[in-house]
């Protein structure tokens, strides 16, 4: 068995004394995609902020085990988060500033961003504001990467993507987790193009994981009752 990076356990919480998702069990294992799936309001995000000390739990915990902390833990945020005014190659140096990367790393640090998404190495000296949906997502997710992450969590990076591009932003991420072990979440509202890339699968709905499993187990007849 592989080790467990992230266990959340009958994990219960949401705002002003209400609670938005419960009975929440889920575990992340070392180096596999795991794909949660839920509609708008099903509870996701609250969760994801819950997992990382964002939001108080109500009940339950979130334990990090093989020896991860949250330091090694990289989030791409829901929209982007990239700074528009901003060149590509300026939003990486905040990427490196906010990871407290020391000088002499930092040029290999973006060297190995752009082996890995190579197509950044065309627009690096453009301001962001002036990329494509596709290209924006892309510097988003190679500003995650820069701290070098065991786990990196993306938050609906299909938004605003047609799924070819969704495919073609996701294939080197999923190329580099099965080359260097990286651990992936990957919180998606597009189902068809998420699964391709992922190991296994938890649909949340109204506040609670409904199915877990694996892709292939996940047929359309049973999308279609859960989602
Ligand atoms: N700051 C907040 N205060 C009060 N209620 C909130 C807050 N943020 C989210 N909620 C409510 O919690 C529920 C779950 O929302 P959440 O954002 O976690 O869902 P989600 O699955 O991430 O949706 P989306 O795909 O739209 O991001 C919703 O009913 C939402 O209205």
């Amino acid at each position: 068995m592989p080790d467990t990076l992230i266990e959340v356990r009958a994990l219960h919480a949401g705002y002003k004394g209400h609670a938005v998702i419960e009975d929440i069990n889920l575990s992340l294992g070392a180096n596999e995609v795991l794909c949660l799936i839920g509609h708008n309001g099903a509870g996701k995000s609250t969760l994801l902020k819950c997992m990382f000390g964002l939001l108080p739990k109500m009940q339950g915990e979130v334990r990090l085990g093989g020896g991860l902390t949250l330091n090694e833990v990289a989030l791409v945020p829901e929209g982007k988060g990239v700074f528009p005014s901003l060149t590509v190659r300026e939003n990486f140096d905040l990427g490196l500033d906010a990871a407290k990367i020391q000088a002499a790393e930092r040029g290999a640090r973006i060297d190995w961003v752009l082996k890995v998404l190579p197509q950044i190495r065309e627009f690096l000296h453009r301001r962001a504001g002036t990329l494509s949906g596709g290209q924006a997502q892309m510097v988003s997710i190679g500003r995650a990467l820069l701290k070098r992450p065991r786990v990196l969590i993306m938050d609906e990076p299909s938004i605003g993507l047609a799924p070819k591009l969704f495919q073609d932003l996701l294939g080197p991420i999923r190329a580099l987790q099965q080359a260097e072990g990286l651990t992936i979440l990957l919180v998606e509202q597009n189902v068809r193009e998420a699964l391709k890339v992922s190991d296994r699968v938890a649909v949340m709905k109204q506040g609670r994981i409904v199915w877990r499993g694996t892709p292939s187990e996940l047929n359309n007849d049973r999308l279609m009752e859960l989602y």
